[in-house]
């Protein structure tokens, strides 16, 4: 049922529990990262991403954002290595922002808040046969975050902007194709992981969460044509609730 949960006023993130009571659970995310009580972990390998760009399938406008959409038919999109277990295949992704440019991830970093935050949502195709079977299951997704700062225009996400001219209303859905999401991808692979949830209804807490260290950027005009589709939709940080982010 599409619940009407919203990210301001009546049924916002302050609601969230009364229909979703997993809001105020012990693994929810996103989390404020206290880098001076994250711990090493020598175990922890880098992450092996190989994404191909012909699964990159469309963009849809979902009402509280906009996600594109990949074909996870088959594993030709897949990561794999780090804190995760076997193969987990690209979904979709999408961003957060807020309302003005000094605010707008939903992860902050010894309590700094960036501009957006970019999730790129897998789920574990090992064990599950779908994004929605693995979606309520502890080892089902893992979501890589990137941070993106303002500055400069980005001009892989310049071609993303170009693409909201056509989804500016509710349900409305366009092609999106061969579009590589490694382009957004920092140039250092460095990251935190820590157990988490999705950061929106139903707030499964389903999510390995790997947030890479190191910003890229987006420049205020492209912010303010995410705003002209969704003014804010980033949730602020939940208790860590005695979990490790490990690095
Ligand atoms: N913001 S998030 O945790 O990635 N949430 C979701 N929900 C569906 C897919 O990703
Ligand atoms: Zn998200």
């Amino acid at each position: 049922a599409s619940l009407n949960w919203r990210y301001q006023g009546n049924n916002g993130p302050d609601q969230w529990h009364k229909l979703y009571p997993i809001a105020n659970g012990n693994h929810q995310s996103p989390i404020d990262i206290k880098t001076k009580e994250v711990k090493k972990d020598p175990a922890l390998g880098h992450l092996k991403i190989s994404w191909n760009l012909s699964t990159c399938k469309e963009i849809v406008n979902v009402g509280h954002s906009f996600h594109v959409n990949f074909e996870d038919k088959d594993n030709r999109s897949v990561v794999t290595g780090g804190p995760l277990t076997g193969n987990y295949r690209l979904h979709q992704f999408h961003f957060h922002w807020g309302q003005a440019d000094d605010q707008g991830s939903e992860h902050t970093v010894d309590g700094a808040k960036y501009a957006s935050e970019l999730h790129l949502v897998h789920w574990n195709s090992d064990k599950y046969s779908s994004f929605a079977e693995a979606s309520d299951k502890p080892d089902g997704l893992s979501v890589i975050a990137v941070f993106l700062k303002v500055g400069p225009p980005n001009e892989h996400v310049q071609d993303i902007v170009k693409a909201l001219g056509s989804i500016k209303t509710k349900g409305k859905k366009a092609p999106f194709t061969n579009f590589d999401p490694s382009t957004l991808l920092p140039g250092s692979l460095d990251y935190w992981t820590y157990p988490g949830s999705l950061t929106h209804p139903p707030l499964f807490e389903s999510v390995t969460w790997i947030i890479y260290k190191e910003p890229i950027t987006i420049s205020s005009e492209q912010l303010a044509q995410f705003r002209s589709l969704i003014l804010t939709n980033h949730r602020l940080p939940q208790p860590l609730k005695g979990r490790q982010v490990r690095t």
